[in-house]
């Protein structure tokens, strides 16, 4: 049985149709990719997907239930979460801090306890401290937990986006472009991350236009464009599909058909 399921989603703003009646399936424990030119639709895809646009028509399933047009905290609580892009992340707190915050806000201490320090918040802030310190460890942080995050270098800060984007407890991870801007080395670094996080039995839906690190990383992947899915399948399949290579030419991406 599929775990989160996409049917007929469309997205219009204004006479633009950015997303046009996509629908595809993800199995737990998967790894999918949505791939497509630029302005294809794949944000809007992924702002639909997690709550952060209503979708004009179409809906989300998670597990068998609708999540499509609840807010978006609702949603990230069921589970489905994005990462977070650099701005949100607390550039005056260290690494640490910033996880420990983002684990708070899903645990249930509430304000009101956590300001007269009663027990029970106190024992949320210890198992904050060390569910942060363990999700930091595991994705090769560990010695920078100490740093404030504005004098991390841009790999680490894509990771801590990760990392506080982990603290949510995800059932879902949506990630948005993971590898943009980084060099082979630290996208081997950021892919083999991605892969552990999938072994922790969380499945990801990622964008991405390295289009090398999505061969490499993905189950299946989504093509879409112009708004509409082109093409589904598996990586090899998708390399050798005509309408994919023809939705890429004359792309600045790298092109499909190399790799
Ligand atoms: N809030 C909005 N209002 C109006 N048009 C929008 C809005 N958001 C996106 N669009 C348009 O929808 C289309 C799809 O945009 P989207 O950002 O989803 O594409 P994309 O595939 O993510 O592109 P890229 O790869 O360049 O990031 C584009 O034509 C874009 O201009």
């Amino acid at each position: 049985m599929s775990f989160l399921d996409v049917q007929n989603l469309t997205m219009r703003f204004g006479g633009l149709t950015a997303v046009n009646d996509i629908s595809f399936s993800v199995s737990k424990g998967e790894i999918l990719s949505v791939i497509g030119p630029n302005g294809a639709g794949k944000s809007t895809l992924f702002k639909l997907i997690s709550s952060f646009l209503k979708p004009t028509s179409g809906q989300v399933l998670l597990d068998g239930i609708v999540i499509s047009g609840k807010q978006p905290h609702q949603v990230a609580r069921t589970g489905v979460v994005r990462t977070f892009q650099e701005t949100t992340v607390f550039k005056e707190m260290t690494a640490l801090q910033n996880v420990v915050v983002a684990h708070q806000l899903g645990l249930k201490a509430t304000p009101f306890g956590a300001y007269f320090s009663t027990s029970a918040a106190r024992i949320d802030a210890k198992a904050s401290a060390e569910s942060a310190a363990e999700i930091l460890d595991y994705l090769g942080l560990g010695s920078m937990k100490s740093e404030l995050a504005r004098n991390l270098p841009q790999g680490h800060l894509r990771a801590l986006g990760i990392a506080i984007a982990l603290a949510a407890k995800p059932r879902v991870l949506l990630l948005d472009e993971p590898f943009a801007g980084m060099n082979s080395e630290e996208t081997d670094r950021a892919v083999q991350m991605v892969e552990g996080i999938r072994k922790r039995g969380i499945t990801i839906l990622l964008v991405e236009h390295d289009m090398r690190a999505v061969m490499r990383i993905s189950d299946r992947i989504v093509v879409v464009s112009f708004g509409s899915k082109i093409a589904e399948g598996l990586p090899a399949e998708i390399r050798a599909n005509p309408a994919v290579i023809e939705a890429y030419l004359g792309q600045d991406d790298e092109q499909i058909g190399s790799f």
